[in-house]
């Protein structure tokens, strides 16, 4: 699989803070890649170094396995990284005709990609006219003129109505779909979640996880219990292959995290042979969410 940007220990402070903090990654083609993180980990800082307008303080990133300088290799990448810009009294097709001279463009383009964000209908329509929605729409649409490798967007739902959100988020996937490669930020868990088939987690610029969306949830899931016969259930529980460990919550109930998979009317029928009798048993999983708030809680 061909891969589009390595970043190797990319590290920016400022000052005495490190923003980013010893970045290391890969962005394959065809992916959905999310750099998940709170406000302040660093993923603007992050997105504003492999495309140019940060300095990095240490470390490296290489476009398209090095074969071409940075500045050649951003003429084959969109981004979006700050709230669009077009002029207000122009119409989104006059707006897209002048990014289309800027980026050397042909105009034939305009239509194609105005049809991609569903604003083909109103391209006649001025910029000031157009709702906050509609002008994230027109800068993807901007951002795709030149047929771009990959796709960058900083927080692209940021600020946006729920329905907004919605259109955005299934435009991304779209395109997605037609297998552009696409770098998002965001520090919503959902977004990275509905749309993303990677993820980089962040936290005060350093990486906490990085892989497929799915593995981020990949454990076995752990049971509840409750029993009368609470000491000989954590003595059972304590020598139990399949249980990794366990954790008591104020109100009795004991958390057994597995180590492998295992089913809970197994568990159910070792205990009464032991005389064990629970007075609940639920098997869950964590959901990415809380995943998530323990991977950044225990940094
Ligand atoms: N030009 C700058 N000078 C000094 N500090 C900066 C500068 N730019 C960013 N920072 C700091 O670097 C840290 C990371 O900021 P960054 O904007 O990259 O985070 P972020 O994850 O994108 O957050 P947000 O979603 O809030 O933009 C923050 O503590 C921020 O205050």
């Amino acid at each position: 699989m061909k891969t589009i940007l390595k970043l190797r220990e990319l590290t920016k402070k400022f000052g005495s803070l490190t923003a980013v903090d010893a970045l290391t990654f890969n962005i394959q083609k065809g992916n959905v890649y999310g750099i998940l993180g709170p406000n302040g980990s660093g993923k603007s800082t992050t997105l504003g170094m492999v495309l140019n307008v940060v300095n990095p303080s240490s470390g490296s990133f290489e476009w398209f396995d090095g074969e071409m300088n940075t500045h050649e290799a951003l003429k084959k990448v969109g981004a979006i990284i700050e709230s669009p810009n077009f002029y207000p009294s122009m119409s989104a097709e006059d707006n897209l005709k002048l990014v289309c001279k800027i980026k050397g463009v042909e105009y034939s383009r305009i239509d194609v990609v105005l049809e991609i964000v569903n604003l083909h209908d109103r391209k006649k329509d001025h910029f000031s006219s157009y709702s906050l929605g509609m002008k994230q729409r027109l800068a993807i649409a901007s951002a795709l003129l030149n047929d771009p490798e990959i796709l960058i967007l900083d927080e692209p739902t940021n600020g946006l109505d729920p329905q907004g959100i919605h259109q955005i988020r299934e435009i991304i996937k779209r395109i997605a779909a037609e297998g552009m490669t696409i770098l998002l930020a965001s520090h919503l868990l959902d977004e990275v979640e509905k749309v993303c088939s990677h993820v980089v987690v962040i936290r005060n610029g350093k990486k906490l996880y990085s892989g497929p969306v799915d593995e981020l949830n990949a454990t076995h899931g752990f049971f509840e219990l409750k029993s009368e016969h609470k000491d000989e259930l954590k003595s059972f529980l304590e020598t139990h292959s399949a249980i990794e460990r366990y954790d008591e919550a104020d109100n009795d109930l004991i958390k057994a995290i597995l180590a492998q998979p295992y089913e809970a009317k197994l568990i159910n029928k070792e205990c009464f042979e032991k005389g064990i009798l629970l007075t609940h048993l639920v098997k869950r999983k964590e959901t990415l969410e809380e995943q998530f708030l323990k991977l950044t809680k225990n940094q």
